[in-house]
């Protein structure tokens, strides 16, 4: 798992490596891994043009360096300097010696449209508040000339912590980030502004405290998705139950019991009005159209996709959460449950509430710039687990533990892919995976599901239930056209 460290963390860590090092010798760790970045992605050092942009801190030292270091192998670097009084110091100096060129933010204009790769040293993790307007003209003149846009450490005008945008900020295809991924780079505005993330050690894994969020890897997701073995039969494997779809609109119920089936095809249960929809979707599953308690026993519930919210849907939203089960809500139940929380508040099983932008503010606030901050408030105070939809899911428990979904792409915008994801997650959650992670994982393979089929044209809910297998194949690292012999 990649570990995800707020900005406080990364200053308290390196507080203490600092100590034991000589004076700048982190810099230039931190200096060198970005020179080598550079010259990697410029694929030349002689007579290329490179354009840094410095700000005041030590984020412009870092530039300064790097460009002192790319000046020294025959690259053009010229240094536009926002405050030059306060530039880093032994930096500067460097700079210059190796021959680079420093002019006023004002003269830039040509350097930046000459640019093969502009490096952004403005502010890193000490950037607070949107962009001052010096910083923000400079960034958007580098905007608009061709070259490759690389960020140091942090996009400036990105929040490091939370990935908020506040006014301009610079829209970086690659990021050289320093010590550890800061959550900002991958969540919110931030992901967008950060493009490939290249992380550079400095030494200071020792250092940093257990993370609290987290981004889970392929081999993270595969680890969590248990294979049957020989002892299995169709009941051991964990039986979901879903309430979800109505006679008007069976389209819900068909998605998600498609999706909990195809992810976990033990045995799945349905129970609910679009009975006969499902069943004929998907023969497979077990179906009644009486209430849960009719449907046999399973080891967890999915409830609420496409449901309604009348008097009948509350009612049997009520049964499954009176259960001892985990329980997934999503959609009509979470409409209801904003209206009354206190139904899944701190039930004794776990609870996954699954809400987008939308239904995550019927619970009173907005999810805000802070998408993981909001998360865990909402997880805190219902005692659930939220997983809270966007181009970056995050997923939070109670405790605050929280996963920033990296898989993914926009293409999922589109109506009923969340069905697919609740079917997923219920899938995993009756597997007796601890909610959260369940949670984690079915994010994770929904967003390669979404990867594979948008790589064959526009998707629709349904391709993603078709490629489900190929997707967990692939997180698994499964090729497809391969056959172990029995018992290989
Ligand atoms: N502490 C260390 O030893 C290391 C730090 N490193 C670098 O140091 C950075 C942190 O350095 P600093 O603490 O000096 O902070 P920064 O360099 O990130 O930012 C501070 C500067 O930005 C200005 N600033 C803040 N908000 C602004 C805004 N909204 N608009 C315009 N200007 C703004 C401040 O006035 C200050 O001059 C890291 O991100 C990383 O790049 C690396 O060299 C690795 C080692
Ligand atoms: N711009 C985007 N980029 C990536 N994923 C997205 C984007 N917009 C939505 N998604 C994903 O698509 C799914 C939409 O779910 P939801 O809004 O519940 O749809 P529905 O209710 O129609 O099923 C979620 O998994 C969400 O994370
Ligand atoms: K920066």
């Amino acid at each position: 798992m990649i570990g995800l460290f707020t900005a406080a963390e990364i200053r308290a860590a390196e507080a203490r490596l600092l100590a034991a090092l000589p004076d700048g010798a982190l810099m230039q760790r931190a200096a060198t891994g970005l020179a080598t970045v550079c010259l990697r992605l410029l694929g030349r050092s002689y007579g290329a043009r490179v354009t840094l942009l410095v700000g005041a801190g030590n984020n412009g030292g870092d530039a300064l360096f790097a460009g002192a270091r790319l000046a020294s192998r025959g690259t053009q670097v010229t240094a536009a300097l926002l405050a030059p009084e306060r530039a880093h110091e032994a930096g500067l100096t460097a700079f210059r010696r190796a021959g680079g060129r420093v002019v006023a933010p004002e003269a830039a204009g040509p350097a930046l449209e000459r640019a093969d790769l502009v490096l952004d040293g403005i502010t890193g993790i000490g950037g607070s508040g949107g962009l001052r307007p010096d910083a923000a003209a400079l960034v958007d003149r580098a905007a608009a000339g061709p070259a490759l846009m690389v960020a140091v450490d942090v996009p400036s005008g990105v929040d490091a912590d939370t990935g908020a945008v506040d006014g301009a900020a610079f829209a970086a295809t690659h990021t050289v980030t320093f010590g550890a991924v800061k959550p900002g780079l991958v969540v919110g505005q931030g992901r967008g502004h950060a493009g490939e993330v290249h992380l550079i050690g400095i030494g200071l894994d020792e250092h940093l405290p257990a993370p609290a969020a987290w981004q889970l890897t392929d081999a993270d997701a595969a680890a969590r998705l248990p294979l049957p073995d020989a002892d299995d039969d169709k009941y051991t494997q964990g039986v979901v139950g879903i309430v979800a779809g109505s006679a008007t609109y069976p389209g819900a119920g068909v998605l998600c019991t498609g999706a909990a089936l195809r992810t976990r095809p033990g045995l799945v249960r349905y129970a609910g009005t679009a009975a006969d929809g499902v069943r004929a979707a998907w023969p497979e599953a077990i179906v009644t159209d009486g209430r849960p308690g009719d449907a046999g026993r399973v080891q967890a519930w999915v409830v609420g996709p496409g449901m309604g919210t009348d008097d009948d849907a509350r009612s049997v939203l009520a049964e499954v959460l009176a259960t001892d089960l985990p329980v997934l809500a999503d959609a009509d139940a979470l409409t209801m449950l904003a209206r009354e929380p206190d139904l899944a508040r701190n039930r004794p099983a776990p609870t996954v509430l699954t809400p987008h932008d939308r239904e995550f503010a019927r619970f009173g606030y907005g999810p805000g710039s802070d998408r993981i901050g909001a998360a865990r408030r909402l997880a805190a105070d219902l005692g659930a687990v939220v997983l809270l939809k966007g181009e970056a899911t995050v997923v939070a428990d109670p405790g605050g533990t929280a996963f920033v979904n990296a898989t993914g792409t926009p293409w999922l915008a589109t109506a009923g892919t969340g069905d697919v994801l609740s079917g997923i997650t219920g899938a995993l959650l009756a597997t007796g995976l601890p909610a959260v992670e369940a949670a984690a994982v079915a994010a994770h393979v929904h967003g390669r599901a979404g990867q594979v089929a948008a790589a064959r044209g526009p998707l629709i809910a349904g391709d993603l239930v078709r490629h489900l297998p190929e997707a967990i194949s692939r997180v698994r690292g499964v090729r497809p056209d391969r056959l172990p012999d029995s018992g290989a």
